[in-house]
């Protein structure tokens, strides 16, 4: 058996998020049934200070001998070691991280949402195509085993036939704090770029193959801002799919101030039966298939570890194949997925602080 392709991971930030990544980067992927590629986290990068990055290196467990330890982006960049980089600082910074790591020559799987606005993703596009480096948004919720099986069962078996409407919501109560980044506008909180992403993923998952791989023709947001915050608190984006052939309809609502209820947080629905999904709707484990006049099926995919680990194999299976993005999350959907996002805020009348939204000329 060949011996598994291994890739050596930078870390920009060193938040809540970056935190469960590299911990679910330093299990062996025996783990969870993977022997053809493997992990190296080789730096560690803070914005704040250098103590931050050693103190997260500590508290992930890293190895102190090979895993460096910066107090800057910049020197992560300069890593010569250091193949990919994952960015996981707050939105509002995605763009210039993203940016730099690319003129630096490293491939980048960045968070979710990728950037504040389209211009911004069609813009590290470009660039990461005319370097030829790997770029990849990190929607982990799309390299689940479960997801792949619900693409597989809604595209390639069609089970449910033409798919009519979607809906996915993903709410959740948070106590306001002006020191947490989901209130702050400048660093592009609330809702809709935290949470919506979400339920406006599984519209993708069950409309963007059926609608000829086109994000919605229609796109409707609204809003309410309702604790005094400067920013989005329930959100709901309305979208119609119709590309002349086939058509649906589908909703995606979130919410920083109300729970999605416990049963499901997705319902496709096709003319021969539905497909739901239980909470929660980024780390899915269990669907329900209700097909017209049949009992209903539901299987259960556990997750082994947090389940970030799949998006950094698809990462790893891509560079080994000499490939630029992902085939299970392309850069032209994720670049339709921000376009919706940007739609629903203009519509609903809501922008985030101009800085924000800046595109550089080339
Ligand atoms: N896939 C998923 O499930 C999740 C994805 N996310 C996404 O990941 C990103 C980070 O979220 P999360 O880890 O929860 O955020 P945190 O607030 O926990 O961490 C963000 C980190 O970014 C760095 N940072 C750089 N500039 C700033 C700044 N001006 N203000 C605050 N922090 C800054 C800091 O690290 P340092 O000082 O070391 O540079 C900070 O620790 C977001 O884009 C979010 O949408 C978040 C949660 C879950
Ligand atoms: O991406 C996310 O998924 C889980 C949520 O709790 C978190 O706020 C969000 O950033």
């Amino acid at each position: 058996m060949a011996a598994p392709y291994e890739l050596k991971w930078g870390i920009l930030a060193t938040g809540g998020i970056a935190k469960l990544f590299v911990k679910d980067l330093l299990l062996d992927p025996s783990t969870r049934d993977v022997t053809d590629v493997k992990h190296k986290v080789v730096a560690i990068g803070s914005s704040s200070s250098k103590a931050s990055a050693e103190q997260f290196i500590e508290f992930v467990e890293a190895d102190k001998n090979t895993t460096r330890a910066y107090g800057s982006y910049a020197e992560v960049l300069q890593d010569p070691d250091v193949q990919i980089v994952y960015v996981a600082s707050p939105q509002s910074h995605h763009y210039d991280n993203v940016l730099e790591a690319l003129r630096a020559g490293k491939h980048v799987c960045c968070e979710k949402p990728f950037t504040i606005n389209a211009k911004q993703t069609a813009h590290l596009i470009r660039l990461a195509r005319e370097r030829k480096l790997f770029l990849m948004e990190a929607v982990w919720t799309r390299f689940f085993p479960i997801t792949r099986e619900i693409v597989r069962l809604l595209h390639t078996e069609r089970v449910l036939g033409p798919i009519q409407r979607v809906w996915g919501d993903f709410s959740r109560l948070f106590d306001p704090s002006p020191e947490h980044r989901l209130f702050k506008p400048e660093l592009g909180g609330g809702a809709l770029l935290d949470l919506g992403v979400y339920p406006i993923t599984w519209n993708f998952i069950a409309l963007y193959e059926q609608n000829g791989r086109k994000g919605p023709s229609e796109v409707r947001g609204t809003i309410l801002k309702a604790r005094g915050y400067d920013v989005d608190e329930y959100t709901s984006v309305s979208m119609v799919w119709d590309n002349g052939e086939s058509q649906a309809v589908g909703t995606a609502s979130c919410s920083l101030s109300v729970q999605t209820p416990r049963a499901y947080c997705v319902a496709i629905q096709g003319e021969k039966g539905d497909l739901l999904v239980e909470w929660p709707p980024y780390r899915p484990e269990t669907y329900i298939l209700q097909l017209k006049g049949k009992e209903p099926v539901k299987k259960t995919f556990p997750v082994p570890g947090q389940g970030l680990f799949w998006e950094a194999d698809a990462c790893a299976r891509a560079l080994r194949d000499g490939k630029l993005e992902a085939d299970e999350y392309t850069l032209e959907e994720s670049l339709a997925v921000m376009e919706v996002l940007d739609r629903a805020r203009e519509t609903a009348g809501y922008a985030f602080p101009g800085k924000l939204e800046k595109v550089y000329s080339e």
